[in-house]
């Protein structure tokens, strides 16, 4: 499983390479304009300048509306400022048809320029909060657009976690779509290290984090804490031992 860590900056994402070691993907977001808020191209540009060449950078496109046209533009936006993944909330799609639009739109602008990026398409957990397109439509969203991944994370960051909304088991059959077209399967929203179980036993390969990272668990007025990226790379490394030995390992 690859960890995915979300700074709100330039100061955070070098806080992200002091842990460069424990962590596989550096994903810039704009946490004050929401779940999946996009951040400046310029400051795309920087991280991308100032973290390790090794590390991909990821960056949020925002929780979108349903405007094929201006979702391309800004997806293009992201990877020609240096994002290799795309990541797209499809806020304001309500059906699978408007989230393929949006998403084929935003793979054909990525992959024009940059034929190696990743796109992923996001939906929310809480979708029945936001009245957004549902969590288990997202893989085929991801596939019959041409994604490379579908994402689910949290609209409403009020504590509730990605489990409370979607249980391990939908997650499980979230993750089994997703591999059945040949995507990966990403999960996130207030994810904390006594998840990490579930997520490792039901393939999950990638898991994004921001608050279990940030000090006080607080992902908005904490700041990311490299040695809480230590530790929550040590636990998802102790899951992986205890999954790959059969032994699930305790919390
Ligand atoms: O993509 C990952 C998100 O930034 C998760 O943030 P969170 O762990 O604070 O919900």
């Amino acid at each position: 499983m690859l960890l995915l860590i979300s700074p709100d900056g330039v100061e955070e994402a070098l806080d992200c390479a002091k842990a460069a070691e424990h962590l596989d993907i550096i994903d810039v977001k704009k946490p004050d304009e929401g779940s999946l808020g996009a951040n400046f191209p310029w400051i795309i540009r920087e991280i991308r300048d100032a973290v390790p060449a090794d590390k991909p950078v990821s960056a949020t496109v925002g929780d979108v509306p349903y405007k094929p046209g201006t979702v391309a533009q800004a997806a293009l936006g992201a990877v020609v400022s240096g994002a290799t993944y795309i990541k797209v909330g499809l806020y304001g799609c309500t059906t699978p048809d408007q989230g393929i639009e949006v998403m084929r739109a935003v793979v054909r602008a990525v992959k024009d320029h940059c034929p190696e990026a990743l796109v992923v398409a996001s939906g929310y957990a809480d979708a029945h909060r936001i009245g957004c397109v549902n969590p288990l439509a997202l893989p085929d969203i991801a596939a019959r657009s041409g994604a490379d991944a579908a994402m689910l994370d949290t609209a409403i960051k009020d504590g509730t976690r990605l489990f409370d909304h979607v249980p391990p088991d939908v997650c499980a059959e979230f993750v089994r779509l997703a591999h059945a077209s040949g995507r990966l399967a990403a999960l996130a929203g207030s994810v904390k290290q006594a998840d990490l179980g579930p997520l490792t036993r039901i393939g999950t390969d990638i898991v994004g984090v921001r608050g279990a990272v940030c000090e006080g668990g607080d992902r908005n007025a904490g700041r990311i804490q490299p040695h809480l990226v230590a530790a929550f790379r040590a636990e998802m490394d102790r899951q992986a031992r205890g999954h790959a030995a059969g032994v699930p390992a305790v919390n």
